[in-house]
């Protein structure tokens, strides 16, 4: 479990982090986001106790950093896997951080296994890729089996193999009981792998919520495309939609209010001939949508519910 209670950061004039304050569970993963600069990386240092708050607090199990009787089996970081020393080999420099946390040879050699890096082990880090690099790191991280995991950016540099091998371990991490705090700028792989997600914008908390209520609130309607589209518009808002072009949606224009559609009357929002092709509706089911085009007789070409993705909404919210 990770506490964090009004935290804030000055260097300088600078404020780096603003009276955040969230809590990350065990036995999920919590996604931590932000744009460039928002704080992230000064917020999970001051959790490591690596940068000292100017106020607030971060407690990992319920202490600061520095008072974990046991830190190396409590909680493991990845923060920047590009800054390992080069000259030694994988196995050389997992075992020095191993003895330093007395942790025993037996351990090294699982963890290596466990990131996929058994067979570059006596190889010399200098020569890893950036991917390689990232394993390592997060070999040094589970070396003591902790609870928590607080990694930054973990992602970067992983093939799509190595994305989705990552995402399995951190999703089994997590099942397993611990608390897994992570950032990344790729959304996707995020809405993928985070059950929650703690958005911060200059410092400041945006958004703690679930990744499922978060994509649920900007769900963007039902996609719908008819030869038929006038028509099929004025039925489905005389039923209560609210309708615009789709390919008009993403521009952020104001839909079409649903009103009653008065008989013969041309009430289509519809202007051109191309937009009369897809619909984005709102306010009523795939379902229901598709009985209104039976019952009227229009043709349906298709019919999808249409997510927001996480990368939309993240743009939107921290705008
Ligand atoms: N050591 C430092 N000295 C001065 N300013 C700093 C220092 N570290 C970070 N900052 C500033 O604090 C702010 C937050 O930076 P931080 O690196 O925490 O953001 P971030 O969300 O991790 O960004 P990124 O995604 O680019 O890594 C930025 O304005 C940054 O320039």
């Amino acid at each position: 479990m990770i506490e964090v209670t009004e935290l804030t950061k000055l260097y300088g004039s600078t404020r780096a982090v603003s009276g955040l304050t969230f809590d990350v569970k065990p036995g999920q993963v919590t996604g931590f986001l932000g744009h460039n600069g928002a704080g992230k990386s000064t917020t999970m240092r001051m959790i490591l106790g690596l940068h000292m708050p100017t106020s607030g607090q971060a407690l990992i199990n319920g202490v600061r950093k520095h008072d974990l009787r046991d830190p190396m089996r409590e909680v493991g970081a990845m923060l920047n896997a590009a800054e390992v020393q080069g000259g030694r080999s994988a196995f050389a420099h997992l075992l020095a951080l191993a003895y330093a946390g007395g942790i025993g040879r037996r351990r090294v050699v699982e963890v290596l296994e466990e990131v996929g890096l058994a067979g570059a082990a006596r190889k010399r880090i200098a020569g890893f890729s950036q991917g390689m690099r990232q394993r390592l790191g997060l070999a040094a991280a589970l070396l003591g089996d902790p609870g928590v995991l607080i990694l930054d950016e973990p992602v970067n540099g992983l093939d799509p193999d190595g994305i989705r091998w990552l995402r399995t371990l951190l999703r089994s991490l997590a099942a397993e009981g611990r608390t897994v705090l992570l950032s990344s700028h790729l959304m996707t792989e995020m809405s993928l792998t985070a059950d929650r997600l703690v958005i911060i914008g200059r410092g400041r908390l945006i958004e703690d919520t679930t990744t499922a209520d978060l994509l649920a609130r900007f769900h963007s309607g039902v996609l719908v495309r008819s030869p038929h589209a006038a028509r099929l518009s004025r039925a489905l808002m005389a039923a209560g939609a609210t309708i615009r072009p789709a390919q008009d949606a993403d521009a952020g224009e104001e839909p079409v209010p649903a009103r009653p559609a008065a008989a013969g009357a041309d009430t289509s929002p519809v202007r051109d001939a191309r937009a009369e092709e897809e619909l984005l509706v709102t306010g009523l089911t795939t379902a229901v949508i598709g009985d209104i085009a039976l019952a009227n007789g229009c043709a349906v070409h298709e019919l999808a519910s249409r997510r927001t993705s996480l990368e939309e909404a993240f743009m939107e919210i921290t705008q």
